[in-house]
């Protein structure tokens, strides 16, 4: 196991060039937020703004348009039922998030099938929340090479089948194996793995994180970073750790951690991660 700290990551904080423009920070689709769930899409979606991402598009049911709007004027919009549209901005996204708020009913399954059946090979996909419960109830085999799945326990113990009180590093470390796909299982000092390859722990979390949305500002914040580095498991541990450092940060000040509030501090927390490399 290799524990990651602030120490550890030093080097290796994305630091954005001056002949840089928003195309060199990835065209990211965030596939989220039902007529009850809106929310979590606009978690994921200004988490994936605020952590860096370059072009931003949630692709959300379309009642939650208006709130999109007015608290994000940053992230571009697609009904998730225009299947013609989302296709066109699955050929051409950089990352994709599908799952947090997207519900489980015959209509959030079709939505995923049709994602899964069109993002590029290429892409980086992050696979949360109602996603994850939808893969396991209907069985759906992941062949998508560049996959990250984002369970917190529950979650995880439907899609491997190992039940929260028996998770443990070797058990999940074989479920992945056979996944094929990364996994970041999220508990207090959360855990990344990827298949066939020793699991890595963040050192870092509390928990104030323990509220409503903050594993839907994880996916932002992950996919953000896997477009800012060149390697997929470097990105996924700096948006894991970045996300449980800002929380830190204000859990020293504040007794919740409100994910809107987070979602707000990354980019001070991103600067001062970077300065450290600077140094
Ligand atoms: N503002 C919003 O729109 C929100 C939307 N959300 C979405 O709601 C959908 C349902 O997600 P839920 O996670 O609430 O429902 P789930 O039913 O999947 O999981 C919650 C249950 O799992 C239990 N549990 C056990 N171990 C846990 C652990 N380590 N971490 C978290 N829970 C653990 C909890 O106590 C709870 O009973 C998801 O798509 C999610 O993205 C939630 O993120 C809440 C906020
Ligand atoms: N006690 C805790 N200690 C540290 N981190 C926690 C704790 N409880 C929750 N978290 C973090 O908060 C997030 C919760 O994710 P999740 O349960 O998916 O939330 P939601 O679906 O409501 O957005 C994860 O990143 C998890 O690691
Ligand atoms: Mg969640």
């Amino acid at each position: 196991m290799l524990k990651i700290n602030q120490d550890g990551l030093n080097n290796l904080w994305p630091v954005r060039s001056n002949d840089s423009h928003k195309g060199s920070y990835g065209r990211i689709l965030i596939v989220a937020g039902n007529d009850q769930y809106g929310g979590a899409g606009i978690l994921s979606s200004s988490a994936a703004v605020y952590a860096g991402g370059g072009l931003v598009t949630l692709a959300t049911d379309k009642t939650n348009f208006t709130a999109v709007r007015s608290t994000l004027a940053e992230v571009m919009l697609l009904d998730f039922l225009d299947f013609d549209a989302l296709k066109a901005a699955l050929k051409k996204s950089t990352g994709v998030v599908i799952g947090p708020g997207l519900g489980t009913n015959a209509t959030s399954l079709k939505i995923l099938k049709f994602v899964l059946d069109h993002v590029q090979p290429q892409t980086p996909l992050v696979i949360d929340g109602s996603a994850i419960d939808l893969i396991a109830t209907h069985q759906i085999q992941v062949d998508h090479p560049q996959t990250i799945f984002t369970p917190h326990q529950m979650e995880w113990q439907r899609l491997s089948g190992i039940k929260i009180v028996d998770q443990n590093p070797s058990l999940n470390q074989r479920a992945v194996d056979r996944l094929k796909a990364m996994v970041v299982l999220k508990h207090y000092e959360t855990e990344i793995y990827a298949p066939h390859t020793d699991f890595r722990q963040i050192m870092a979390g509390n928990p104030g994180m323990a509220t409503g949305g903050s594993g839907d500002a994880l996916t932002g914040v992950i996919i953000a970073l896997v477009n800012q580095v060149d390697s997929l498991a470097l990105g996924v541990t700096l948006g894991t750790f970045l996300h449980s450092y800002t929380a830190d940060q204000i859990y020293q000040k504040e007794a919740v951690v409100l994910p809107h509030r987070l979602i707000r501090r990354l980019p001070f927390t991103l600067k001062q991660l970077q300065k450290n490399k600077l140094l």
